[in-house]
């Protein structure tokens, strides 16, 4: 099979700062041992998120120069509105400043005290909007979402009895909507399948529940499903967007992952009652809807960046990128998240460090090394992110306890990738060397923004 590049050659370049190992030994007390307090210049490869770290086109840059900052009736926000309706099929569009933005519409607009909202495992912020509305989550997920080594080609997918046996429970008026995140952020950058998404979609409606997207990394998911599932290898991706997207009632998107923009996202619908009550929102919020958060420029690049994330050509690049990073390290025995996800390699830190408890943090401790060893930033995704139960006040223990290595879109070579899997294989071969971590200081809240850490 002949190898193939980048869809795009390079016309600008951000050079990087490259530490000796003693100033990034300064760099890692400095942070408390965080990767999320390092400072980005003492940071030579940043796999931290994939959100908003992704590199615009010239087609991006250009548009810049033709935002249309008016207030009201902008025509950066008409192009933006149209180019989510072609892409997604929906009606009516929302631009908010980011998918926070639009999860708190949809939550405020739509969870009411004492309702349940299922979805396909949590996500953070997410969560946390319905939760503040009164709602309670409630994890729909399939079990091998919850498990690392277990290889399925749709991981992220729905299982249909929990979520029949949660209406029975409770009815579906208490059921607001279904959040089906497309793909799974926290199971490893995992896909819905295409008959699951119709599947739960024929079940919502015979129930009278709307299915609302998190449509943060869609294009990836698509593109899973044209790997994968029968019947769509010959199907151009921006086609088996639109079927994906016709078999949900609405979305909240975060523009910063797969509409290739730092900053940007909406929240779109089909119903015309919740769009009126939506507008009227927006305003509180995020501003008129015509610009929701976002300058006009910021429409313009993101109207560019949702017609350039469905090239084909693009989205076969940016998966095979993150499978060429994962597919070094399998090779070499790591334990990681199987299979590769979309956006993100996973480490499995728990099965990595095994000679560390849960409580010495072992996702921090090896995020921790991992930039002393070669000054790659990654994210903790385990017992730290999890935070505690606000019941019991004791710590959530997840069953992953993982190391994320996001890898932004258009960013990165594959020569960063190998430093990155020369890095983690050189780790695992020392791993029995890496010491665990107390917590010196825990925030209230989201602990793992700002907690600071000491080895132990
Ligand atoms: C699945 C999902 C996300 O992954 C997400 C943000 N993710 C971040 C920041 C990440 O690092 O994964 C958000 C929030 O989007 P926002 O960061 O507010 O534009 C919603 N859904």
């Amino acid at each position: 099979k002949r190898r193939t590049a980048e869809p795009y050659k390079i016309k600008a370049v951000e050079p990087l700062n490259i530490l000796t190992r003693e100033e990034r030994q300064k760099a890692l007390e400095k942070s408390g041992y965080n990767t999320f307090l390092l400072d980005s210049e003492d940071v030579y490869i940043d796999l931290l998120t994939d959100s908003g770290t992704n590199a615009m086109s010239d087609q991006q840059w250009g548009a810049l120069m033709v935002g249309d900052e008016a207030y009201a009736g902008s025509k950066s926000w008409y192009k933006l509105e149209k180019a989510v309706r072609e892409v997604y099929g929906y009606k009516y569009v929302l631009p908010t400043h980011q998918g926070r933005g639009a999860e708190n519409l949809l939550s405020q607009l739509k969870v009411k005290e004492g309702d349940y909202v299922p979805g396909n495992m949590y996500f953070t912020t997410t969560r946390a909007h319905q939760e503040l509305n009164g709602g309670t989550f409630v994890d729909v997920v399939i079990d091998e979402a919850h498990d690392p080594d277990v290889e399925v080609d749709f991981k992220g997918n729905v299982d249909l009895n929990k979520l029949k046996t949660l209406i029975a429970e409770v009815g579906a008026e208490s059921i607001p909507y279904v959040c089906v995140a497309v793909t799974v952020n926290m199971a490893g950058g995992q896909p819905v399948s295409m008959d699951n998404l119709r599947e739960t979609y024929d079940l919502c409606q015979k129930h009278g529940i709307d299915v609302m997207y998190d449509a943060t990394r869609c294009v990836e998911n698509a593109y899973f499903i044209k790997e994968r599932e029968q019947g769509y290898q010959n199907m151009p991706i921006k086609d088996i967007l639109l079927e994906m997207f016709s078999y949900s009632d609405g979305c909240t998107m975060s523009g910063k992952k797969d509409a290739l923009v730092n900053i940007g996202g909406f929240l779109a619908m089909n119903d015309e009652e919740l769009y009126t009550r939506s507008r009227e929102l927006v305003v509180v919020y995020e501003g008129m809807p015509s610009y929701g958060g976002m300058a006009g420029r910021d429409m313009e690049a993101m109207a560019k960046g949702i017609y350039e994330s469905i090239d084909d050509h693009y989205i076969e690049h940016r998966i095979q990128q993150v499978r060429y990073l994962g597919e070094q390290l399998m090779d070499a025995g790591i334990p990681m998240v199987r299979p590769v996800g979309g956006h993100a390699v996973y480490l499995d830190a728990k099965a990595f460090l095994d000679h560390l408890d849960r409580e010495q943090y072992p996702a921090q401790a090896l995020a921790a090394a991992l930039y002393l060893d070669s000054g790659v930033r990654a994210m903790e995704r385990g017992i730290v992110s999890a935070g505690r139960n606000k019941e019991t006040g004791e710590n959530n223990i997840p069953k992953l306890e993982m190391v994320r290595l996001t890898i932004p879109r258009r960013v990165y070579t594959n020569n960063h990738m190998d430093v990155v899997a020369d890095s983690v294989i050189e780790l695992y071969r020392k791993r029995h060397q890496i010491k665990g971590l107390k917590m010196d200081y825990e925030p209230p809240t989201l602990r793992f923004f700002n907690a600071r850490f000491s080895p132990k």
